[in-house]
């Protein structure tokens, strides 16, 4: 594709998603006209695709200098990076199938900027502050984490005492995981294995590996889509959780005896290694829809493979002791890296929290650590979803809240 074309496809791409984002436009109308963020640089490592576009945008009309790279070598989409190009205050670094070279690099050039406020997507910039680049921290007045896994690194680093800078973790807010990681992964994911595939999910067996919100959302899907489900859990909570919602529990020793198409959904490593491929049905089919690539053990399926290749695009077929064993997009997640991510409507409250929580770190001194999304920004976005729905809800009487807050007439 020429460059005219590809920055006409990007664009085609982010205006599409922009009038499905309702929340963020509302918010991008008022950073536009109160430029709230005005003077500051902002530094990120997000999926680069149409929705997070629509954001940078935002954040950019709001008054900042924006730099982006990718946070996963194989989710970027280059017509929407090179859209973001030729736009003022932006500049996106981010490329498709990029080496692991060139994807730190594209870090150390966001950094470059000299940032006074990051957003990541798995830690990878904090993690670079922390590390290379640490002459940077006393610039920083704070941070916004997208991801559970990003969340676990940051709780981390706060219990060891090495987080030198403020986070907010916008992962945690209400109106972000019990959507876009439930019911996001939960379409998104699906989208992904049936265009990869084009085969039909009905009547298989799909075993998901972890039952948190992405996993329950996954298994939902699964289920409508007409598959027998069978759930893997190390959290009997989770486990007893999955097996009345209507699915089969059991180790993932046994379950992969019984797939046809593999999720995981942990954030973990290794739910899928070289005890589970040794017992796998020929045709299998593996997919993450977790964290980066280490939920399913490549390194071993490649050392127990006779021979290895490309059967169709995203997908490579290992042959493992004359059983066919399938994984998709190498093992990274299959919503973003065969698919083209979460539903518009979904990342429009991810995206909305991350915009509003970009405005509370420039407007407020925090102290370094881990803080949870101010309640009432949650709430202002499920309000203003709710109002883009155009659902309206009741409201408490005062004789209702007496009777909620009072003992006296409680029986
Ligand atoms: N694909 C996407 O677009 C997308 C969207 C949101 C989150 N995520 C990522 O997906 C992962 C899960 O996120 P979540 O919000 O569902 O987290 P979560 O903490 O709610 O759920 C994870 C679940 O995995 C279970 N688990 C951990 N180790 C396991 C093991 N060895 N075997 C079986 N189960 C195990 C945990 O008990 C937990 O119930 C994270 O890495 C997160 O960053 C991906
Ligand atoms: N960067 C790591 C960590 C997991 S990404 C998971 C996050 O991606 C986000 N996400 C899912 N779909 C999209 C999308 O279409 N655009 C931007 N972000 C998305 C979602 O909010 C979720 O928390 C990796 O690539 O493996």
């Amino acid at each position: 594709m020429s460059d005219k074309d590809l920055i006409e496809s990007g664009d085609m791409k982010i205006g599409w998603v922009r009038s499905h984002m309702p929340v963020l436009s509302i918010i991008r109308e008022s950073f536009e006209r109160e430029q709230p963020l005005k003077g500051h640089k902002i530094a990120m490592a997000l999926h680069v695709e149409a929705k997070t576009a629509a954001l940078v945008e935002a954040l950019a009309i709001g008054g900042a200098e924006v730099a982006i790279t990718g946070c996963n070598p194989l989710s970027t989409q280059d017509d929407v990076s090179a859209a973001l190009n030729t736009r003022d205050n932006i500049k996106c670094y981010a490329k498709y199938d990029c080496c692991s070279d060139e994807y730190y690099e594209a870090i150390d050039k966001v950094l470059d900027m000299k940032p006074d406020i990051t957003i990541d997507d798995g830690a990878d910039l904090i993690f670079k502050l922390h590390t290379e680049r640490t002459d940077l921290l006393p610039g920083i007045l704070g941070g916004c984490e997208e991801t559970t896994t990003g969340i676990h690194r940051l709780k981390a680093m706060e219990k060891d005492g090495a987080l030198k800078m403020p986070v907010v973790a916008v992962n945690d807010a209400m109106t972000k995981f019990l959507f876009d990681n439930r019911y996001g992964t939960g379409q998104s994911a699906w989208d992904g294995i049936m265009r990869t595939t084009n085969l039909l999910v009905a009547g298989k067996t799909v075993v998901i590996g972890g039952y948190g919100w992405c996993g329950k959302g996954v298994a939902m899907r699964a289920s409508g889509l007409g598959a027998d489900v069978i759930v893997t859990e190390i959290d009997p909570i989770r486990a007893l959780e999955a097996r009345m919602d209507g699915h089969r529990v059991m180790s993932m020793a046994e379950a992969a005896k019984y797939g046809d198409i593999f999720v995981t959904t942990t954030g973990n490593v290794d739910i899928l290694s070289k005890k589970h491929f040794e017992v796998m049905k020929d045709g299998a089919i593996l997919a993450n829809s977790g964290h980066f690539n280490v939920e399913i053990n490549l390194e071993e399926l490649t050392a127990m493979a006779s021979s290895v290749r490309a059967v169709r695009k995203n997908i490579k077929e290992y042959n493992v002791a004359g059983k066919r064993i399938n994984v998709l997009a190498d093992g990274r997640l299959v919503n973003l890296a065969a698919g083209d991510g979460h539903p518009a409507e979904v990342m429009d409250m991810s995206f909305a929290n991350q915009a509003l929580c970009v405005k509370y770190i420039a407007e407020n001194k925090l102290e370094n650590g881990v803080h949870p999304v101010p309640h009432d920004l949650d709430m202002y976005v499920a309000e203003l979803k709710l109002k883009s729905m155009g659902i309206e809800i009741d409201e408490l009487e005062p004789h209702q809240t007496e009777y909620m807050e009072g003992w006296e007439c409680g029986t």
